[in-house]
């Protein structure tokens, strides 16, 4: 657990996204933009490159003490002392992710509907990520997007810090923002774009003017 984990600009990796770059760059890039805390999400590599891109990005990130997240793959967490690990609904129970990476590190959940924010506040996790608040072309089989109604009504009931994911961009970001959340998740407002640092840096300047 982390009294002062800052979720204000949270990027989530994908190499399918990349252009042709390495994470070390648009991960390095992004920070010096202002993204507060990142985690890394690649579904299509085998364990030893998941491995070795998590170590390589621990050794970027904890100089410039900005978290890592492993999304998934708690055996890749504990192997590389990674800051936490997020999981979803169908990834292994809470209980047993917590007792595994121990009371010190972060550790995320999903939720997509009130009733799992509900069951979620029995639960001691670091943050909830709600998700999808907009559709998406990111991520394949996402649920019904909870739109700002939906937000605000989990805002109503969480005892969580929250962070909001899945369509995010400089568009929205403040209607977002204003509902409550303590930050931002995104992957392609940054990943894809042709300079990461830069909208990086516009993100991080509109979260900033609605906290
Ligand atoms: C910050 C954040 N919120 C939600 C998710 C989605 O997690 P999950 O539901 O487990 O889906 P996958 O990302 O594993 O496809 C997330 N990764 N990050
Ligand atoms: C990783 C992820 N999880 C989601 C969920 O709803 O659970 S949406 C998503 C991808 C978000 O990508 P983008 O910022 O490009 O829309
Ligand atoms: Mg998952």
């Amino acid at each position: 657990m982390r009294d002062n984990l800052d979720l204000s600009l949270y990027l989530v990796t994908d190499q399918k996204l990349s252009r042709g770059r390495t994470h070390e760059y648009i991960v390095e890039q992004a920070v010096r933009g202002g993204v507060t805390i990142v985690q890394l999400r690649e579904k299509d590599v085998s364990s030893r490159v998941f491995y070795e891109l998590a170590k390589s990005l621990m050794g970027l990130l904890r100089p410039l003490n900005i978290p890592l997240i492993i999304n998934d793959r708690l055996d890749i967490a504990l192997a590389v002392e990674a800051d936490g690990l997020h999981i979803g609904q169908s990834d292994l129970p809470y209980a047993v992710a917590r007792r595994l990476m121990g009371k010190d590190k972060i550790i995320g959940l999903s939720v997509e509907n009130l009733a799992q924010a509900r069951e979620a506040n029995e639960l001691d996790v670091d943050y909830i990520g709600l998700s999808p608040v907009f559709s998406t072309r990111t991520k394949q089989d996402i649920n019904k997007p909870l739109e700002l109604s939906g937000v605000k009504e989990i805002i109503g009931i969480t005892k969580h810090k929250t962070v909001a994911i899945g369509g995010m961009n400089s568009l929205n970001i403040e209607s977002v923002m204003k509902t409550g959340v303590d930050g931002i998740a995104v992957v392609s407002a940054i990943v894809s774009q042709e300079n990461p640092q830069e909208a990086a840096f516009r993100l991080a300047s509109l979260i900033h003017h609605e906290k």
